[in-house]
């Protein structure tokens, strides 16, 4: 939505979003078919959310909403309701669908509050003749997203009532409470060992929602900041110094008594109110250049965990480091070796294929290591340009170069100070630059571009490649001083055709995706086969693909054969034409076993009426295969 946009104009929009969902006046409301079991799961993974809006903020305007007849509902961002508090009157209306565990999308429901707020990403009131069914027309709504630090959606939260509302009043209030609890879940991630700012135009604005808040670190490095002080400053915060904000040292505002606040001129320009609150628990270590927390408001999409982590504690992108395996001694032992590494000073090299789940393994080693509150640092050698890989890596003062920002960056690596530095695909970093990172790693310090300073570095290195680094080291393509520094413990994470534990890992990837959609779908036996059977030339990329595409395309039924992307098909076929891929020649067979392959050629064959033809195509074998393996069958 454009801000111009005026409120006649958004629900006009959203009822052409609805017409083209094939929706009509007179359907009736979708509201998805989650199971009962699946909406604590559901409720648990997002439980950071419900408890803050419950306990932090709700209690606030209680007041205010005991003497109304609404609905407090809180939905997640795909517009799930997680919880509704407030009206017994209301609530008991059975069929409004205000339930958690229903989903409100407008693609299901029509124009409502909750939907059309995640569609558009803004406030959004939509009273009762504005709802494109019907059958919601009995109400009102109005619902401001949640964002977390990272400006992701991460829920939305709605007052809605069958009786009449005063439009901007409580459009006002539930704008101001999705800021609230935006305030709230940062507080609460930072406050134990961050500094935290509130600054305001007027001093009875910094107790308010509206007030701008930066977290910095003992360095007055800007960590996090609210919603509001992206739009205050207008700037782009991240990593900030607070004195070039304030022109105030960190110092002085550090030393400042929290219950006197300060006027202090933003960018030389507007005077601003400014209170600071310094850490509840002083900080054990001093990070340094701390790039923003991952943990606030983070949305974990995952089943319930084994693992010692809590499962909702862990961010999306982490996969916990029990469910990296799930059977296959090769990786397990990897894994305890691993994990060990990474606590000493040694660096880890990380051989596999393309899409084997390099990153992944390192995402989850650092998230389970001593350095998980620091950052991880992932830095793709082969996506840089060879011209800037060296200012991106090691920073650069500022004016270094024609192009260079005038103020000057401080690197990647040094980005990683405390934390952990993936280097993936370091084999497609340029000499000239391995010979710089080798002098990092002897001295460890980092001296940027453009400066004769040093700067100290305290980092944990793993790097990646899906290259023979030896054989470049040979050919001269690689400093051999630099492969020895890099490659303390040598590891090779094994293609998914050849890992013992290949149906379990399958499985476990598409319980997750089913977790991520909320939508569960049982899996067809054949498919089940097939997936076995794959060659997954692109490893587990190519698997959540493949997943994903055969989710949607299953519509909600259960998984069958033709809900696989033909290049699927194309890749089985090619593999029964030759061998698997020349850059695996430790390769076992694709095939599992002669019994596996029978099965599923029998089985597709009924499936598709005995149609051989489209049995050879769906099984990647030849047509002669397959009347061998059905007149087998007969005899
Ligand atoms: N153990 C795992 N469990 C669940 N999903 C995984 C796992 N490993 C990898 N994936 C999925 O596969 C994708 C590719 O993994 P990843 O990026 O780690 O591969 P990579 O080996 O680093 O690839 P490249 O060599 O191309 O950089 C991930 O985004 C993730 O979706």
């Amino acid at each position: 939505m454009t801000e111009t946009e005026t409120h006649q104009e958004i629900i006009e929009k959203s009822w052409y979003r609805c017409e083209s969902y094939g929706l009509s006046h007179g359907t009736q409301p979708d509201f998805g078919d989650i199971r009962e079991g699946e909406v604590s799961a559901l409720v648990d993974r997002h439980q950071n959310l419900v408890h803050t809006t419950e306990n932090e903020v709700l209690p606030y305007y209680e007041n205010i909403l005991s003497n109304s007849s609404c609905l407090i509902v809180l939905a997640d961002n795909t517009g799930h309701v997680l919880n509704t508090w407030g009206a017994s009157r209301f609530r008991g209306r059975g069929h409004h669908g205000l339930v958690p565990g229903h989903q409100w999308q407008e693609m299901g429901v029509g124009t409502n509050a909750i939907g059309t707020a995640l569609a558009t990403g803004q406030p959004v009131q939509v009273s009762r003749d504005e709802h494109f069914l019907r059958a919601n027309r009995y109400m009102v709504g109005a619902a401001s997203p949640i964002y977390d630090t990272q400006k992701e959606m991460i829920g939305v939260l709605d007052i809605s009532s069958d009786a009449y509302l005063p439009q901007d009043h409580t459009l006002g209030m539930v704008k101001l409470m999705s800021l609230s609890v935006e305030n709230q879940l940062i507080y609460a991630a930072f406050q134990q060992d961050h500094y935290v700012l509130t600054f305001s135009t007027n001093i009875s604005g910094l107790d308010s929602h509206w007030a701008g808040m930066l977290v910095l670190d003992d360095r007055g490095i800007v960590v996090s900041a609210n919603r509001r002080a992206w739009v205050l400053l207008a700037h782009d915060l991240a990593l900030m110094n607070i004195e070039n904000i304030f022109g105030c040292s960190f110092r002085e505002l550090s030393q400042q008594p929290p219950n006197v606040p300060l006027t202090l001129r933003v960018f030389e320009r507007y005077r601003m109110w400014v209170r600071v609150q310094p850490p509840l628990a002083p900080p054990l270590k001093i990070p340094d250049f701390r790039v923003q927390e991952q943990t606030v408001a983070a949305q974990p999409t995952m089943q319930p965990d084994r693992s010692s982590a809590r499962a909702a504690d862990i961010p999306p992108d982490v996969v916990p480091f029990d469910r990296l395996e799930h059977g296959d001694k090769q990786v397990r032992l990897i894994l305890t070796q691993a994990r060990k590494i990474i606590e000493k000073d040694i660096p880890i090299l990380i051989r596999g294929e393309t899409g084997a789940g390099k990153e992944i393994l390192v995402r989850s080693l650092h998230y389970h290591s001593s350095r998980k509150r620091s950052t991880l640092v992932a830095v793709n050698c082969a996506s840089i340009p060879t011209e800037l890989v060296e200012s991106e890596l090691f920073g650069y003062e500022k004016g270094a170069f024609t192009g260079a920002s005038a103020k000057g960056s401080i690197g990647l690596i040094r980005r990683a100070h405390g934390g952990t530095l993936f280097l993936d695909e370091i084999g497609e970093m340029p000499l000239h630059v391995q010979a710089r990172l080798l002098r990092v790693l002897q001295e460890r310090v980092v001296v940027p571009l453009g400066s004769s300073e040093t700067f100290p570095v305290d980092i944990r290195l793993v790097s990646a490649t899906n290259r023979d680094l030896k054989a470049e080291v040979d050919q001269g393509q690689f400093r051999e001083d630099l492969y020895y520094r890099i490659s303390g413990l040598n590891i090779e994470l094994p293609a998914l055709r050849n890992r013992a534990d290949k149906g379990r890992l399958i499985h476990y990837v598409y319980e997750r995706l089913q977790a991520e959609s909320g939508e569960p779908l049982p899996m067809s036996q054949t498919v089940h086969d097939l997936l076995l059977r794959h060659p997954w030339p692109g490893n587990m990329r190519q698997l959540v693909n493949v997943l994903k595409i055969a989710h949607a395309m299953a519509d909600g039924q259960q998984l069958q054969p033709d809900d696989l992307p033909a290049d699927f098909y194309d890749d089985m076929t090619r593999r029964s034409a030759g061998p698997v891929s020349a850059a695996t020649p430790t390769a076992a067979p694709a095939v599992d076993t002669t019994d596996d392959l029978a099965t599923t050629i029998l089985n597709l064959y009924t499936q598709t009426g005995g149609n051989v033809s489209r049995t050879a195509r769906l099984a990647g074998v030849s047509r002669n295969t397959v009347y061998k393996y059905v007149r087998r069958q007969r005899d």
